[in-house]
Formats: structure tokens, C-alpha cells, sequence
């Protein structure tokens, strides 16, 4: 599952999400019923998805791919992959445009616009300019409200295919829930493995709540958790 608009509803800034108090013994109990085969695959930087939704300890694939912690292992401590140079360039623009928001990852920067929407161009033009000085390979990445420069070429469909190569995953039918276009790589591979993708605004009308109550549903403890 995604979570930003998945697991948990979207917020004016990325550290104003609100997450629900039973979703992490929810996602425990989800795991147990499947045998282990329950995982998180998000653009959030690995740590935050660590402390949000602790104290479950899941499978989690972070950055859009570019990073995977499996359960009861550490997690990985990847380097920062851009060039700090940015960072004077990219505060600048923080302090030019109020309200925007930047987000630094291992591999890669998001600037949020949610609360600017007059400085989603400028946004994208400094981005593309920092991808034109780009080490090796890079994208940009349109997501809600917020565009995101990637610096490696993983991504949630690469992900979930490599996943389900392993244990527990293996063998099993790949379900995958998302509410973004940064979720569509993943709906094509659990398509093309003979799974169910589950975009969110179809499957449940855009509401996280909707898809934890079915998941509460579906493992017997609807009513006994108030995710
Ligand atoms: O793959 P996801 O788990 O869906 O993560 C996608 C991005 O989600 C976050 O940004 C989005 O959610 C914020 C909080 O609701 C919202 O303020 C923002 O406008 C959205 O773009 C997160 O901050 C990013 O790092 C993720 O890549």
C-alpha cells in the first residue's frame, strides 16, 4: 500500500498528516493474517515511514523505490545523493516563495506548493534547472501539489516486481493501493503479474478510511479497531 492518501489522508504540509491512532496495530494485525506479506511503498523518506507508523515493524519501500527496509531488519543508511551546492539555491527559492515547502530525501528534493500555488512554475524551473546539473540520471516527478527531483531511476513498479521475487511475497497475488500518478508504475506491474490494482478515487471514492475499513473487514477486527 501507498501512503500519503492511501493509509492516511492529505494534509496542507507534509509533516501535518494526522496519523490515525489504531493504524499501525491495524497494519500488525494485517500482517499476521497474511503470513508477513504486508508492504508499505511510498515516496516518504524511509525514516519518517519508520516513526509514522511505529511501532509496526513492516516491509517498506521508501522514495518512490529507491530504498527498501524489510521487517526485523536495520534499516539501510543510504548517502545523500545530490550535490550540496543545491541547498543554498533551494533555500533561497523557501524564502522567495512563502509558504512553499522543501522536502530533502536520500535521492532526491520535493518542493511542495500546496499552500503557494502561485510558485508551482518557478518550482518547476529551478527543479529542471538542478536536473540539467544532474550526476548521472534524473527526472522530475509531478506529484499532489509538489514537484519532485529523482535522482535514481527506481520506481514503485520496479519495486513491487522485485518484491514479489521474495519471501513471503512470492507466489501470491499482488494487491497494491494508491492515489497518485507516482502509484501508476505499481499498477502496472501488479496488473501485469495477474494482481488487483486498487487505485484509491475508484476503489474507495478517495477516502483512506474507506480502504482501512475494508482492510478491518477483511481480517475480522472491523468494529474492534477505530482505524
Ligand atoms: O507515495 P506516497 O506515500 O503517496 O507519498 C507521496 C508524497 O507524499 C507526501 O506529499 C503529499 O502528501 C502531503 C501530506 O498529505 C501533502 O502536503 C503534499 O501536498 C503531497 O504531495 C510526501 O511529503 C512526499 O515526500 C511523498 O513523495
Amino acid at each position: 500500500m501507498d501512503f500519503d492518501g492511501t493509509l492516511v489522508d492529505i494534509a496542507e504540509r507534509p509533516s501535518a498528516i494526522v496519523v490515525p491512532r489504531d493504524l499501525p496495530a491495524l497494519l500488525m494485525r494485517l500482517q499476521i493474517f497474511l503470513g508477513g506479506a504486508v508492504a508499505i511503498v511510498s515516496g516518504r523518506p524511509l525514516a519518517d515511514l519508520v516513526s509514522y507508523l511505529a511501532p509496526a515493524d513492516l516491509d517498506i519501500i521508501a522514495e518512490h523505490g529507491a530504498l527498501v527496509r524489510r521487517r526485523g531488519k536495520p534499516a539501510p543508511e543510504p548517502e545523500v545523493i545530490w550535490p550540496d551546492s543545491w541547498q543554498i539555491r533551494l533555500e533561497r527559492f523557501l524564502h522567495d516563495h512563502q509558504g512553499t515547502e522543501l522536502e530533502y530525501k536520500t535521492s532526491g528534493i520535493a518542493i511542495h506548493f500546496r499552500r503557494a500555488a502561485e510558485a508551482q512554475d518557478e518550482a518547476l524551473r529551478l527543479l529542471t534547472t538542478l536536473m540539467s546539473e544532474a550526476p548521472g540520471g534524473a527526472e522530475i516527478l509531478a506529484a499532489k501539489m509538489a514537484f519532485e527531483l529523482k535522482l535514481t531511476p527506481a520506481n514503485k513498479g520496479k519495486a513491487i516486481a522485485d518484491l514479489m521475487e521474495e519471501e513471503p511475497y512470492r507466489r501470491r497475488i499482488p494487491i497494491f493501493a494508491g492515489d497518485d500518478v507516482t502509484d501508476e508504475p505499481g499498477f502496472a506491474v501488479v496488473k501485469a503479474l495477474g494482481g488487483v490494482p486498487l487505485p484509491m478515487d475508484k476503489a474507495f471514492q478517495g477516502e483512506p478510511r474507506g480502504l482501512r475499513d475494508w482492510l478491518a473487514t477483511e481480517i475480522g477486527i472491523k468494529g474492534e479497531a477505530a482505524a
